[in-house]
Parts: C-alpha cells; sequence; structure tokens
C-alpha cells in the first residue's frame, strides 16, 4: 500500500482467524550478518523481508557477499568469510540493527567502509560504539555522533578488551560481541556500569553467534569472553517477530477476540514476547508498567492503555527517545490527538490516564506516525475501538512488517477509501 493516510473503520465483532507475524527482524539481522561473516554457504529460513532486513542484504551484497531469495522468507549467504570494500557508503535507511552490527563488522575487514542511513538514522546515537572502536586502535569517526560514520579497518584491532556504555542501546553490545570471534585473540567485552536495556536481545545475539559457531562464554553479567573461532555457515531458522505479534495480541484482547499466531507465547525467545503477559491482563493492566526489558513492545502497550480500566505509568522506557524517532513524544502526542489530557510525560515517564468509555466513540485524529512502524501498528488498535483515527505514512511500517495492513484486513479489519 503506498497511501499518504489510512483510516480505519472501527470493528463491530470480535477480530477471529490465523495470522502469523513475519520473521524476527532483530533474529534475521543478526543472522544476515552471521552467515555473510562465515565462510560457505548458510540458508536462513522463516526470515523477515522488510526494509530493514534489505538494507542488511543489501549492504553485504555491496561488500562481495552472495544474498539469494529463492523464496519469500529465505535468504541464502554465500561468502568466502572477508568483505570487499563497498563502491559507495553502505545505506542502511533507519535500520538500527543493521548501522550498529554492521559498524563494528567492518572495523575487522580491511578497506574503507563509511555506514550511512536516513535523515533519521543520522539522529540517532552511534559515538559509545565509535568510542569503544577507537579505543582498540581502529580508524573510525562519526563526527555528529551519529551516522554516517567513516572506518578505515586494517583488519584487526590493537587490544583484546574493550569496555562500552550500552545506556543508549544494547546494539552496541551485540555489535562488538559479534565482531569479537573475528579478532586473532580471545577478546573480552565488558559493560560499563550495570545498566542494560532489553538484556534479551544480548541473549539473541549469543544464541546466533553461537548457531554460527562462535564460542562465548559468560564471565559475569557484565564481562563476555570470546574465542577467535571466526564463523562456520550454518542453516538457520528464524523465529517470528515477537513485537509484531504484540499488535495482534493487542487487537485480540481490545476485541474480545481470538487470533492465532501460530506460535505461543512461551515458545519466544525475544524479549517482547514478555508483552504477552501484561497484554493479557487487559483491561486490568498494572498501575505501573516497566518498559526496560521489552521496549519495542511499550508503543502497543500504551495504546492499550488508554482503554484500560485504571492509569498506567510507564517507566524504564528513556531510550525510547532515540530510536525510530522520540517514541515516549509521539505516544503522548497521539494520544492526545485522540483526546486531550489522555497522555502526560513526566520526565521520561509516560502516564497513559486510562479511559474505557473510548470505545465506540467518534474521536477524529490525525496520527502523526514520526514515520515510524511502531506508532503506525500500535495506533492502529486505537482505530479499532474509535471512529475516525487516521493514521499518517502508513507505509512506513515496511521497516518491519509489510504486510500489517495486509493482515489486519484478513482479519475483517477494513478502512475508508481514501
Ligand atoms: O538488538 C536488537 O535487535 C534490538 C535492540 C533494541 O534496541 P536498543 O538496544 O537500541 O535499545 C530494540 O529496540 C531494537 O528494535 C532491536
Ligand atoms: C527500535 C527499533 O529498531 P532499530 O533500533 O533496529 O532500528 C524497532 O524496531 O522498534
Amino acid at each position: 500500500m503506498s497511501l499518504d493516510t489510512l483510516t480505519l473503520l472501527p470493528v463491530t465483532q470480535p477480530l477471529t482467524g490465523h495470522v502469523s507475524p513475519p520473521g524476527s527482524k532483530s533474529i534475521t539481522n543478526r543472522a544476515l550478518l552471521l552467515a555473510g561473516l562465515a565462510r560457505g554457504t548458510s540458508r536462513l529460513t522463516g526470515a523477515l523481508k522488510s526494509d530493514d532486513t534489505r538494507y542488511m542484504a543489501e549492504a553485504l551484497r555491496a561488500m562481495g557477499v552472495t544474498v539469494d531469495e529463492p523464496d519469500a522468507t529465505t535468504f541464502v549467504v554465500t561468502s568466502s568469510g572477508a568483505w570487499q570494500e563497498p563502491a559507495e557508503p553502505l545505506f542502511l535507511g533507519n535500520a538500527g540493527t543493521a548501522t550498529r552490527f554492521l559498524t563494528a563488522a567492518v572495523a575487522l575487514q580491511k578497506g574503507r567502509f563509511t555506514v550511512d542511513g536516513d535523515q533519521h538514522m543520522r539522529k540517532r546515537p552511534i559515538l559509545p560504539l565509535v568510542e569503544a572502536l577507537q579505543s582498540l586502535g581502529v580508524a573510525i569517526a562519526a563526527p555528529s555522533g551519529c551516522p554516517p560514520v567513516a572506518i578505515d579497518a586494517k583488519g584487526g584491532f590493537s587490544k583484546d578488551r574493550v569496555v562500552i556504555d550500552a545506556g543508549l542501546s544494547s546494539q552496541y553490545v551485540s555489535a562488538l560481541l559479534m565482531a569479537a570471534p573475528l579478532t586473532r585473540q580471545p577478546f573480552e567485552i565488558e559493560l560499563k556500569g550495570a545498566e542494560i536495556g532489553a538484556r534479551g536481545y544480548i541473549d539473541l545475539t549469543l544464541a546466533a553467534m553461537r548457531a554460527f559457531g562462535a564460542s562465548v562464554e559468560e564471565v559475569s553479567a557484565s564481562i563476555w569472553r570470546v574465542q577467535p573461532t571466526g564463523y562456520r555457515a550454518a542453516d538457520f531458522h528464524v523465529e517470528p517477530d515477537a513485537s509484531a505479534a504484540t499488535y495482534l495480541w493487542g487487537a485480540e484482547v481490545l476485541t474480545g477476540g481470538k487470533i492465532d499466531i501460530g506460535t505461543p507465547a512461551e515458545a519466544f525467545t525475544q524479549p517482547d514476547a514478555k508483552a504477552h503477559a501484561v497484554i493479557s491482563a487487559f483491561p486490568h493492566m498494572p498501575a505501573v508498567i516497566d518498559g526496560s526489558q521489552m521496549q519495542d513492545a511499550i508503543p502497543t502497550i500504551a495504546v492499550l492503555a488508554a482503554f484500560n480500566e485504571t492509569p498506567v505509568r510507564f517507566v524504564g522506557i528513556a531510550n525510547l527517545r532515540v530510536k525510530e524517532c522520540d517514541r515516549i513524544r509521539a505516544l503522548s502526542t497521539g494520544l492526545n490527538a485522540i483526546r486531550p489530557g489522555l497522555a502526560t510525560e513526566e520526565g521520561d515517564d509516560l502516564i497513559v490516564a486510562a479511559d474505557p468509555a473510548l470505545a465506540g466513540q467518534v474521536l477524529p485524529a490525525r496520527i502523526d506516525t514520526f514515520a515510524d512502524h511502531r506508532i503506525a501498528m500500535s495506533f492502529a488498535l486505537a482505530g479499532l475501538k474509535i471512529s475516525g483515527i487516521t493514521i499518517l505514512d502508513p507505509g512506513c511500517v515496511a521497516k518491519t512488517y509489510p504486510d500489517y495492513w495486509d493482515a489486519l484486513a484478513s482479519l475483517g479489519v477494513t478502512f475508508e477509501k481514501p
């Protein structure tokens, strides 16, 4: 769909049916990267094909890796294990995973690389990762603290230990971990401070690394030791995306329906699967929700909170200010566009003043998505219950869930004719 706006028509009956969420973005981009670093051919099945994974695949191709796509959910990756200097800057759109993971991985290749993204990515911080790589002797610079990042890579690190501050993004740790098996000696990564948002993403990283032959030891909660094994090509299956599942879980509880997503919540290994327990408690979700370990699910839960029986305060979500957009601001702006006073920001907390009586009302609101897929997908839930919800730039869902609007339509959701 390439529309400027999309207005949902409220549903008149519970949503029921089957919808399989696409493959996990986080896992697909890890697997693509590791397959690209392994010598030989890897087959990734159940993979996500979306803007974020296309940018990763295109970047690998630009560095001499063969990435074939025999069907809609499979990548076949063939690599020599070493990457060539690309002719152009690597353009990664607004894909945080691709941008951070590739920055560390190219630092261990040989040649000049520029890692860049769109205007949104150019506002997302990468300095802690750049400084960590500088401390390892890499000639790397990001003058604005955000992409573009210029790297003159010499094929190695000058030290066998790095300290990284992951306060702004756990992706810096994942990026260093995934690069580490390419070094020439055992390598240690230490977290500065105890704080790390969404530790579950580090677990995903370790699991993917091990699947491609790496050996990583968790020395303590903040230290990892990685052996210089390189990577081995592998066949790898990607599980469905837990963050995408949250919209379907949300649609189910909001409409009192039954949506079979084909995967039980307990079967996911991604951090956002934790949201299932909170969403299942709707309309009695707790008064305080700590979003630190399920950050990408917070937009979904915050929109649901507008229909909860009691108000919800979201804490532990400061990182949401440096995602695809400032999500705390986008959520408060969108909720207050629906009904003034529905959301308040207190520092980096978001308080949603629940109002179950919103359901069934006509409240015309144009929701600015700030080009953020999760803002578009979560506010669509409000449109299932309120008349007049218009999503601006609905095509931004292509970042991680290109078929989202079709998935809702397959459950019986209808849209106003443009
Ligand atoms: O490692 C990952 O795959 C991700 C980590 C999280 O980001 P931060 O680590 O930047 O918080 C998450 O928001 C993002 O969608 C995916
Ligand atoms: C934060 C997100 O993405 P990324 O950091 O990978 O761009 C997201 O998908 O919600």
